[in-house]
């Protein structure tokens, strides 16, 4: 963030320097009036008139020059600002939505975005007129003592009403953006869920819905315009009665002999611009605030991400995995998914995690390539915590094949190279160790095949199988995989198994979660879940035999990759 102030700071000076020179300019009018008033007239002097007058041409056509500048530096100053911290914040955010597990940290982006339209627009010029004002009242002194009072009582009611206007409207514009989200959100579902809420008859109780957090939105920003209106109904006849009130007050000072003439026009002109500056700051206020507290938030962001630091450079690892103690709790409660679940898979080995729906197997497995974080405990990658991995570097020795596979939009090739630079024959040889090269090539541009919004031009299992090439892509040291089996038929658990075999052979440490029998016995361990613990843990032949009964004499032997904590759960 502060790389983005440093860019923007040139623009920052100019700002000030435009700032300063129009608010000189503006004096020149002034000035202009009150020499014609009490020079030109008592002389009779028409060269003095044309000499005024060339003068007072020269100030606005700078004026108007220096206007066309500073609105351009505003422009600039915006992007400058946004080119400058997009790139990390995106990095930032993304971080932030897998670490917190929540999906709304896109409000960071908000937050720039309300920044840079401070910053690019006519908002924050008014801001920069404002150390102008004592310079007006000063003026105004200097003139009469009771025109500078006059002044400065005109400010305290401007803003006055500002304050009422602001205090007045932040419930109603609280409210409003509220529903406005709600209402957002309503669309976005109908959106995504379109087929779904189509087929069962659902519109019409969404639209309700839909409508109701709508015109609750309109509803609240209608009250706030109409307050608003009044207020700045209220603010201009009060600007037009200082500006004339004012020439009122020096029309009888003027009678009483203690002001000159022109001083009525000077005194209209420096009322007008200094209520006007005063108005639009006030106006603008609200705006800065919301700036400087996106602002704010978004500088707490890059200070935290600056406070990890960087991270070491780990070896290319062999896919050793150990979990520690390993506990998790939901987002946003103190409710844990996982606790003290202990084990270690060696290298090179299959494992298979079973258990009954809403066990933890997916948390399990998240906590394993380290999308969550424990929250006690630690999960360890040949001995190095997950979370001691630079993200970039660790998500290179993984593969990961989630339970509902979100492709991305872009070709088949792109996916299962990550996005990446396309290596075609890594490209090659992962979608045939899938077993997916020839559906691949089945479709009308093979490897160049569009796959849609998310995948959505493909079918389920298709989606299934290009996301396990993703997975084994460029020959990762762990790879996880989340029910690789539940869309695919016959012929796609055959390549599974064929895919998990050669892993297995190359050294490849592979977890797998399943609900079909047929796949575990391609394990070599089984660990099998039950209310966020390990119910049981060990080779496949151990776990499989079934265990003695209460009469029955209890085996004096320990699963040999079991752990203490493990020994009590299990
Ligand atoms: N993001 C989340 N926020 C809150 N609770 C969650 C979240 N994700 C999972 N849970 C809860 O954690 C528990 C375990 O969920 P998980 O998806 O790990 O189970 P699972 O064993 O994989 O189930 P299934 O076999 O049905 O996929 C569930 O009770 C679920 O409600």
């Amino acid at each position: 963030m502060d790389r983005g102030i440093q860019a923007v700071r040139p623009a920052l000076v100019h700002l000030c320097l435009f700032s300063l020179l129009l608010n000189l300019l503006s004096f020149a009018t002034v000035i202009y009036t009150m020499q014609v008033f009490d020079r030109v007239l008592s002389t009779r002097s028409i060269n003095t008139l044309i000499s005024l007058t060339v003068l007072l041409l020269l100030a606005c056509a700078a004026t108007a020059l220096l206007s066309a500048c500073r609105d351009s530096a505003l422009r600039r100053m915006g992007i400058a600002l946004d080119r400058e911290v997009a790139g990390d914040l995106y990095d930032l955010v993304y971080a932030e939505t897998l670490e917190t597990r929540r999906l709304d940290t896109m409000h960071a982006f908000r937050d720039l975005e309300t920044v840079r339209q401070f910053t690019a627009s006519q908002a924050i010029a008014p801001l920069f007129d404002l150390p102008w004002i004592p310079i007006y009242v000063v003026v105004a002194f200097s003139l009469h003592v009771w025109l500078g009072l006059a002044m400065m009582a005109a400010i305290v009611v401007v803003l006055v009403l500002a304050l009422l206007n602001e205090f007045l409207n932040r419930a109603n514009l609280d409210r409003a953006s509220q529903h406005a989200a709600q209402s957002q959100r309503l669309l976005d579902t109908a959106s995504r869920e379109a087929e779904v809420l189509h087929v069962m008859a659902m519109v019409p109780g969404f639209r309700v819905q839909w409508l109701a957090a709508h015109g609750q939105a309109l509803g609240w920003q209608l009250a706030a315009a109409h307050l608003s209106k009044a207020i700045a109904t209220v603010l201009k006849f009060w600007q037009q009665f200082t500006s004339f009130g004012l020439v009122a007050l020096s029309a009888y000072l003027a009678i009483q002999g203690q002001v000159s003439g022109g001083v009525m026009f000077a005194v209209m002109f420096i009322g007008g611009a200094c209520i006007g500056v005063v108005q639009s700051a006030s106006s603008q206020w609200p705006v800065f605030l919301r700036a400087r507290q996106s602002y704010g938030r978004l500088q707490a962001l890059f200070r935290a991400a600056e406070s990890v630091g960087p991270r070491m450079a780990l070896p290319r690892p062999e896919g050793r995995v150990d979990v520690e103690g390993l506990a998790v709790t939901a987002p946003g409660t103190p409710h844990f998914i996982l606790s003290q679940v202990s084990f270690s898979l060696p290298a090179g080995t299959v494992t298979a995690v079973v258990g009954p729906s809403g066990a933890g197997k997916s948390t399990l497995v998240r906590c394993l390539i380290g999308i969550w974080a424990p929250s006690l405990g630690a999960v360890r990658l040949d001995g190095s915590e997950l979370q001691h991995w630079e993200a970039d570097a660790l998500g290179q020795h993984l593969g990961y094949l989630p339970q509902s596979v979100e492709l991305l939009s872009g070709t088949i090739a792109q996916n299962i190279a990550r996005f990446g630079p396309v290596d075609d024959a890594a490209v090659l040889a992962a979608a045939q160790l899938a077993g997916v090269h020839e559906v691949i090539q089945q479709l009308p541009r093979g490897y160049d095949t569009d796959v849609g919004e998310g995948g959505s031009a493909l079918s389920g299992g298709q989606r299934q199988r290009i996301g396990l090439a993703r997975a084994i892509y460029g020959d990762p040291a762990l790879v996880v995989l989340d029910e690789p089996n539940s869309n695919l038929d016959a012929v796609g658990e055959a390549a599974l198994a064929q895919a998990l075999e050669v892993l297995k052979g190359r050294g490849t440490t592979c977890v797998l979660i399943t609900h079909k029998a047929n796949v575990l016995t391609l394990a070599d361990y089984i660990l099998v879940l039950k209310d966020g613990t390990v119910s049981r843990f060990g080779t496949r032949d151990e776990v499989l035999t079934p265990q003695p009964t209460p009469s029955e004499p209890k085996a004096d032997r320990p699963a040999p990759m079991l752990r203490p904590s493990l020994a009590q759960t299990s």
